[in-house]
């Protein structure tokens, strides 16, 4: 089962990994045809329904492999309002080869040819809502038609993100959907078929730009705020910076007062909050409880925090009273298996950590992704164990991310990450933006390299990757491998 959101999202990993989605919709088309082959004979007349967007297109692609059938294509729409560059050259295709084609620029004079069987292409997992017209009127006479109606993918009006269908949607009797079952198609009088159209596993397994797709911020938003420093300084810093990069509004550092000013002076960005002492102790925890949760911030605990006894005892009262969204990170994960947090946490270890925090010893993360999975299961909240390869797991579903570059092992890209996490742990649940993370951090890491003229990265610093982040996230980096999907 998967949503359409999700589909998308998916697909946009096959374009990265050279599978682009024009390829995807020839599978499509092909799949839809094979179903009415199966439901009528050749020679049989058959109507084609499109709209302007890829559902329109997976139908044009399968009228071009229904050669022996009497097929007629309806374009809901003017062809020049075609929304997708690929369903415009599989519409100019069906015209160049001198298919038969209409426009239906007006609903009022929508007719319906004589037929026998009707491909409902209108609408497919784009969709919002009841049907606006042209597509409604044209609904009801596919509703009203005697004939066998096969949809492209979902019934048009029926939304894959939740299986609420339209009350003015269409009632087919087979749905070819592709790929994987959406959610509520089962409920459905009609038969199902679940295409393969060719994504490779790896779009699934691997995060790529569409799980970025899923993550990314529209709006400045939300107020990160760092509960680290003490021993080092450097830690604190990055983290509260890589959050701002990734979108926050503002980004607070809470700190011990002896060294607030190194933090500050690292960056006039940061809001520093000094409370008494050298190190995080108890008696700081009350009142960042309160800050955090009294500004809905997404806290970051750990950085530069150092293990003395008092500071994990701290770390631990604060995480069993806090009940917001937070990144633990560094000296604070063991604690996390001993406690009760009602907190939404995105723990970020990396092997040695994940060790300590009781998970698996592993050699290589991404050949370990089911103990890391367990580990995440018995946790209760979303591990992003850090490496070579990174893997996030939510004890459910598990991603690996193969990004970056071997300079990346300096010492402070996991408190961007810690960051970046925190950033996007602002717009979507935690599993997703720690997949998101994981790309972005590896990719501002490949960015760098790639600005510095050398692929290994050895050389890079962590700081040198801040200014990275928006291009991932925002610019070009991210659009690189889009490829196909530009429209
Ligand atoms: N991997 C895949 O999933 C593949 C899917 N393919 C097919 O692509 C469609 C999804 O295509 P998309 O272009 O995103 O959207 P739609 O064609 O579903 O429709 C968009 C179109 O509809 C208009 N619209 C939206 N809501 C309404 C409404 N309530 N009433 C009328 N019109 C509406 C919107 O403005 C757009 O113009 C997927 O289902 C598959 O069939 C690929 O071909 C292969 C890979
Ligand atoms: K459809």
């Amino acid at each position: 089962m998967i949503t359409g959101e999700r589909m998308a999202a998916v697909d946009e990993n096959a374009a990265a990994l050279g599978v682009p989605r024009k390829q995807l919709m020839e599978s499509s088309g092909h799949a839809v045809a094979r179903v009415v082959r199966e439901v009528a004979d050749p020679g049989t007349r058959v109507a084609i329904v499109a709209g302007r967007g890829n559902n329109g297109g997976d139908a044009f692609v399968t009228a071009r492999f229904l050669d022996n059938y009497d097929v007629t294509t309806l374009l809901l729409g003017r062809s020049e309002n075609i929304g997708t560059r690929i369903s415009r050259e599989n519409w100019e295709a069906l015209e160049r080869a001198e298919y038969e084609t209409r426009e239906v620029t007006d609903s009022k004079t929508f007719e319906l040819p004589a037929c026998d069987v009707i491909i409902d292409a209108m609408l497919g997992t784009g969709i919002s809502g009841s049907l606006r017209e042209p597509a409604a009127t044209a609904a009801e006479a596919i509703n009203a038609a005697d004939a066998t109606i096969v949809a492209v993918d979902v019934p048009s009006g029926f939304d894959a993100e939740n299986g609420e269908h339209a009350d003015n949607g269409v009632e087919a009797d087979h749905v070819v959907t592709f790929h994987d079952t959406k959610p509520g198609l089962e409920d459905l009088t009609a038969d199902v078929t679940v295409a393969d159209i060719g994504i490779p596993a790896a779009a699934e397994r691997f995060v790529g730009p569409g799980d970025l797709d899923l993550a990314r911020p529209t709006q400045r938003e939300g107020r990160a705020f760092v509960v680290g420093g003490g021993p080092y300084t450097g830690a604190p810093a990055l983290a509260a910076q890589a959050a701002l990069r990734s979108g926050m509004e503002l980004s607070f550092v809470a700190a011990p007062d002896t060294v607030a000013g190194e933090i500050q002076g690292y960056a006039e960005d940061l809001i520093v909050q000094p409370y008494e002492g050298d190190r995080l102790t108890p008696e700081q925890v009350d009142d960042l409880v309160d800050t955090a949760e009294g500004y809905d911030d997404v806290v970051i605990l750990g950085p530069g925090l150092g293990n003395a006894d008092e500071t994990l005892e701290a770390a631990r009262e604060f995480l069993e009273a806090y009940t917001g969204p937070a990144v633990v990170d560094a000296d604070a994960l063991p604690i996390v298996p001993e406690i009760d947090t009602e907190a939404t946490l995105i723990c970020t270890p990396n092997r040695k950590e994940l060790a300590a925090m009781g998970g698996p010893e592993v050699e290589d993360l991404r050949a370990s992704m089911d103990e890391i999975e367990d580990f995440a299961a018995d946790l209760g909240h979303v591990v992003l164990a850090k490496g070579v390869d990174d893997v996030v797991s939510d004890g459910e579903r598990t991603l690996v991310a193969r990004v970056g570059n071997p300079g990346m092992a300096v010492g402070g890209t996991g408190d961007l990450l810690a960051g970046i996490s925190a950033g996007l742990l602002e717009h979507v649940d935690p599993f997703e933006a720690a997949a998101a993370a994981a790309y972005v951090n590896g990719r501002a890491g490949e960015v760098v390299a790639d600005r510095q003229g050398h692929e290994s990265g050895l050389g890079i610093y962590a700081s040198d990757m801040l200014e990275a982040i928006p291009t991932v996230l925002w610019g070009d980096a991210g659009e690189r491998e889009r490829g196909e999907n530009d429209d």
